[in-house]
């Protein structure tokens, strides 16, 4: 074949090795590096995307605060929502929705009385419907408000329901804690909630998360006692609650069950299982990342007063008895209050029970 002396087939053999050796290697080829410099320039154009939806969500942020807040100057800051409960026993309509404002009452010898509300919801309204009312709320308590939403009516017309529910018709309570944390997820801010639960039973503060025996031969310690403070800058805190940090919608919903099962219920003559105490429930939310907020720290009250009652009518006898005049002197030192702050009177006469001292701070001018 005409070789050269230094074409020996061994020699072939390594330049054939060194050809195969290059032929494996990943060498970058023109194709790859232009490959890769689009790739940069794409992330850098999404992440330029980002920046200005992130902009763009701030904007409408600011814009919907303002919204709400704009709402809320126009709707008061105090609303009053009235539910119907569905007839249980009997057939008699004393009680019916006119539009969706107005309620009548229809009363012996054909008088009848109408009411005007923020909204009236029929007896069929869902318990989905009644927190659409209230779901701006939560919003605003996110924005730094102190909010109070409370359920209000004579006994066993539906309060604990509507706050409370069932395991089939969830109520205010469990839907709150899930939009909570539903909104603060979707907000890019960090928030730290906190969870108390109390009630005013008789005129006094009990926890509702720390065990409270009914014998004296209890293995609890007695738990210390619950006193209201007013800091200077007019904040109220409750010395001694106990308060929990919660980190996802399941450790809320945990904490309430375990507070409920805490709860003062009694069978009276108008509801089986009558709630006798009124029961609070406190979710305090910080946020130092989200900036406008109204405060760092603020809360959120979710309430389920014991029902007004007509204690003569009810023929409730000793403890019941008393229980139902506590209950009847603090509501009636509550409408009081909400009398005189919707009248814009310079005196709130938030003292006179401890109702309303609890709720100083989140009934007020700066509250929504
Ligand atoms: N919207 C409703 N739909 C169906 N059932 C209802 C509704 N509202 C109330 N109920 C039923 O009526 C009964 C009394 O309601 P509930 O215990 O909530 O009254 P309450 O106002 O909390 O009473 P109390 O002040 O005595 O605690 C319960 O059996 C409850 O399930």
């Amino acid at each position: 074949m005409g070789m050269k002396t230094h074409l020996t087939c061994k020699w072939i053999d390594s330049v054939r090795g060194i050809m195969k050796a290059l032929q494996s290697q990943q060498l970058p080829d023109d194709n790859k590096i232009y490959e890769k410099s689009n790739n940069e320039a794409a992330i850098s154009n999404i992440k330029g995307e980002v920046e200005v939806l992130y902009d763009c969500i701030k904007k409408l942020n600011v814009q919907r605060r303002k919204l709400l807040n704009d709402l809320f100057d126009l709707k008061g800051n105090i609303r009053v929502f009235c539910r119907i409960r569905p007839i249980i026993i009997g057939n008699q309509k004393s009680v019916e929705a006119l539009d969706s404002n107005e309620m009548i009452i229809n009363l012996v010898d054909n008088k009848s009385k109408i009411y005007s509300f923020d909204k009236v919801f029929h007896p069929s309204s869902s318990q989905g419907e009644v927190f659409s009312e209230i779901e701006p709320i939560i919003k605003s308590a996110l924005d730094g408000y102190n909010a109070c939403i409370f359920a209000y009516g004579q006994t066993g017309t539906g309060k604990t329901f509507t706050m409370e529910g069932t395991e089939e018709f969830p109520g205010v309570v469990p839907r709150a804690i899930e939009a909570l944390f539903k909104h603060a997820a979707d907000s890019n801010h960090a928030f730290l909630f906190s969870f108390s639960m109390l009630e005013i039973y008789m005129g006094y503060l009990k926890d509702l998360l720390t065990p409270h025996s009914q014998t004296t031969k209890s293995i609890f310690p007695l738990p210390p006692c619950l006193s209201i403070q007013t800091h200077p800058n007019g904040e109220t805190e409750i010395e001694n609650l106990v308060t929990i940090q919660v980190n996802d919608m399941n450790q809320a919903m945990r904490l309430y069950k375990l507070g409920c099962g805490f709860r003062s219920t009694a069978s009276t003559n108008s509801n089986r299982t009558s709630s006798r105490s009124h029961c609070m429930i406190r979710i305090s939310i910080s946020s130092v990342s989200a900036s406008k907020r109204r405060r760092l720290t603020n809360k959120l009250w979710l309430v389920d007063l014991g029902g007004s009652e007509r204690v003569l009518k009810t023929k409730a006898l000793g403890r019941r008895f008393e229980e139902g005049k506590a209950i009847n002197l603090s509501l009636s030192s509550l409408g009081d209050v909400i009398h005189a702050l919707q009248s814009k009177k310079r005196h709130i006469p938030y003292r006179n029970s401890k109702l309303t001292q609890v709720l100083k701070d989140s009934l007020g001018k700066h509250a929504s």
